[in-house]
């Protein structure tokens, strides 16, 4: 609820939340949480164009239409980091990073902005991500969005030796950011975690406990997320 003053009143509004998921049975899963029409679930597609592409056109329709969203949330099932982020717990991003976007030079990866180029990181407003945390449990830290799901110890251990704050890896998260940034709205990402980051063993994936837990921590987050005031950042 955004309260603000004008000429001496009290104007009260919600805030509008597009919540951005990758595929269908996770846009299924938060919207299990959710009654009214405050927020919008979409199914934004798998990787970070995708997720980008429609979560811009989803804005700009919104806005187009008189009812601008005022936060946007990236959301669904992820790769977590043993031992921080075990399969079935939730992580909150309080950074939003791109892991691949750069050049791989003879001393290693080096990211898109030592090129002079772009960003590589969107931070979510630190007071929001404090609330989720109280309210879920959630685990607070950097979620990576990587192109390419990571599939050896190796790549694990050198992601992780690049981003010591990383908790979880996922497709989508920068993309949403990169469109809501373009908006000028602001960002989350709430992840639920399906599998560790490592050796590729698709059949061990949890996903149906992680969709589970994401409906969990959705129904805690309606009242935080409806009661958000965007000035409180
Ligand atoms: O097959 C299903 O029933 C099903 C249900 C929900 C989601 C899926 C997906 O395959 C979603 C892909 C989505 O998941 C994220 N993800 C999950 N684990 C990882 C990972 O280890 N590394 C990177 N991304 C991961 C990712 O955001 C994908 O878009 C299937």
């Amino acid at each position: 609820m955004v309260v603000q003053a004008e000429e001496g009143r009290l104007i009260t509004s919600s805030v509008r939340v597009l919540v951005a998921t990758a595929v269908p049975a996770e846009r299924d899963a938060v919207a299990r949480a959710f009654t009214g029409d405050a927020v919008t679930v979409i199914a934004a597609g798998v990787g970070p164009a995708l997720a980008a592409a429609s979560t811009a056109t989803a804005l700009t329709t919104a806005a187009l239409e008189g009812a601008p969203y005022g936060l946007v949330v990236s959301a669904g099932i992820a790769g977590g980091f043993p031992p921080e982020a075990p399969v079935g717990s939730l992580v909150v991003a309080d950074e939003i990073t791109v892991a691949d976007l750069g050049a791989e030079t003879a001393d290693g990866f080096v990211p898109v902005t030592e090129l002079g180029f772009g960003t590589v990181t969107h931070r979510p407003p630190e007071t929001l991500v404090r609330d989720i945390v109280s309210a879920t449990g959630a685990r607070p830290g950097a979620v990576l969005t990587v192109s390419t799901v990571t599939g050896t110890a190796e790549r694990a251990a050198e992601l992780r030796a690049r981003h010591p704050r990383a908790l979880a890896e996922a497709m989508e998260g920068f993309g949403v950011a990169e469109a809501a940034a373009a908006h000028h709205v602001p960002v989350l990402e709430i992840r639920a975690v399906s599998n560790p980051v490592g050796p590729r063993d698709r059949a061990a994936w949890r996903i149906g406990d992680a969709l589970a837990a994401l409906t969990t921590a959705f129904g805690k987050l309606a009242p935080v997320l409806e009661s958000w005031n965007p000035y409180d950042q």
